[in-house]
């Protein structure tokens, strides 16, 4: 008999099954089956917070601001808040030292409630209402990245000297990611076009606006992107274009915003995004261009949301039931399409893992469901899970911690989960799960 064999807990962990990159770094075996987060063993959150409940560890954040600062000292690092948002969450970014990129008033309003630094916030968005842009006047965010010809007319009349504006272009760059999360590429609602001229035209459009002060260029390729080589090519065509309107305009833009998009893996064996082998590739591609147009170095911001936040969550589930179909195994959940989107969005592929009790080691190929009316309401497709899965069984999807929370809805008056943090052996709760009182408190009969 092995070690692993005598003693059950060690041989899990000898097995080593916990992937650094999907689950948050505090993440380890317990005992009985059970998992760790924090050192608080999963069974206790769920006892305590139900299910379906959303887990984020702190750490595991706080560690990722940390690697990107430490990545890229000299460029400003935007989290964007529409990955996950909430105060709890924007009070460890603004401590880490990071700007934030907030894209509506509602997004504003919670970094308010905090008084996370004005100076440190972009307002994003391809429909910004005057509502939107009122807010970030009245907040005075530092940059407005404008996106379109009305905008830039209403923000010209609302803002008083000197409102900083950056302006969103579309570069023209695929970032081979789901056509859904697609922004770089031409023919689409977001940004100015680069290769049409409507980006070198809305230069003009803002430098007549004597309200708004133009300091930079912005560009978004898209999310989980994996490709360096895209995120290279998004940096030489808008170096080019600062490079352009020196030659129009006269004008020499100080900033660069390169917005976010860093791919993260959501199962083993995805790929992985090298953060230091981007930045690097990244500030070379700079460093070249402007010398080679002989363009001063802007100042750089990139954006990144889920790279910061996904790997630190955690989703608990319940299974309600275990149904057998002709060819299918389906492991029906408390939770689903309402608590996580995604893969009926963008066909996103989750990883699941039982815990709790000691199981099978026989397993079969499931497919996790939620409890929603729709037949494509699903978590997790062909996933191993034990054969002696049952009822009452808890179930944890790892990689949660970026659009989930914020993605999440009321479908089927279902209410949202909890958001708890988890830091040293404390649980704290973020979000509150939403109740029926919730529910009913629009409603006006
Ligand atoms: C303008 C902008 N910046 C940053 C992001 C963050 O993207 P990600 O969470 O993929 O890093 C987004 C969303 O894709 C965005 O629209
Ligand atoms: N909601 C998308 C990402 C959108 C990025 C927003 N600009 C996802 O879950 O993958």
């Amino acid at each position: 008999m092995t070690l692993a064999e005598l003693i059950p807990t060690l041989g899990e962990s000898l097995r080593g099954h916990l992937e650094p990159g999907i689950w948050p770094r505090s993440t380890a075996h317990g005992v009985d089956g059970d998992l760790l987060l924090g050192g608080v063993p999963l069974t206790q959150f769920a006892a305590r917070f139900g299910t379906p409940c959303y887990l984020l560890d702190e750490l595991t954040v706080r560690q990722h601001c940390r690697d990107y600062r430490s990545a890229l000292p000299d460029v400003e690092i935007a989290y964007a808040g529409k990955s996950m948002i909430s105060r709890g969450v924007l009070r460890w970014i603004a401590e880490e030292g990071l700007s934030l990129d907030v894209c509506s008033a509602g997004e504003l309003a919670v970094a308010r409630s905090i008084g996370f630094p004005a100076a440190r916030i972009l307002f994003h968005g391809n429909v910004k209402t005057p509502e939107d842009l009122k807010a970030a006047i009245g907040y005075g965010v530092d940059r407005i990245v404008v996106d379109s010809l009305d905008e830039i007319e209403q923000l010209g009349s609302l803002a008083r000297y000197p409102q900083n504006v950056l302006i969103r272009v579309t570069p023209g760059v695929d970032g081979h990611t789901h056509k859904a999360i697609a922004t770089g590429v031409e023919d689409q609602k977001f940004g100015f076009s680069l290769a049409s001229g409507a980006a070198l035209a809305a230069v003009g459009r803002v430098l007549a606006q004597p309200s708004l002060r133009l300091v930079g260029l912005h560009c978004h390729i898209g999310s989980q992107v994996s490709r360096v080589a895209s995120f290279e090519e998004a940096t030489r065509r808008m170096i080019g274009l600062l490079a352009a309107l020196q030659i129009k305009y006269g004008i020499t833009l100080p900033q660069l915003d390169l917005g976010g998009g860093h791919a993260v893996p959501y199962r083993p064996g995805d790929p992985d995004f090298d953060l230091r082998g981007y930045a690097d590739r990244l500030l070379r591609a700079v460093n070249y261009e402007c010398s080679s147009y002989r363009l001063p170095l802007p100042r750089l911001t990139i954006e990144p949301g889920r790279a910061i936040v996904a790997s630190a969550g955690v989703t608990l589930y319940r299974v309600i039931t275990v149904k057998h179909g002709l060819s299918r195994t389906f492991v029906a959940v408390d939770g689903g399409m309402s608590d996580n989107p995604r893969p009926s969005l963008y066909g996103a592929r989750y990883s699941v893992r039982p815990f709790g009790r000691r199981f099978s080691p026989a397993t079969r190929p499931c497919t996790v469901v939620g409890r929603h009316c729709e037949a494509g309401d699903l978590l997790a497709e062909d996933v191993a899970l034990p054969v002696d899965l049952r009822c009452g069984d808890l179930l944890a999807v790892p990689c949660t911690g970026a659009y989930h929370h914020s993605l999440a809805s009321n479908y089927n008056m279902v209410g949202r989960p909890p958001v708890v943090s988890v830091r040293d052996g404390n649980a704290r709760l973020l979000v509150r799960r939403e109740t029926e009182d919730d529910l009913l408190a629009r409603d006006l009969g």
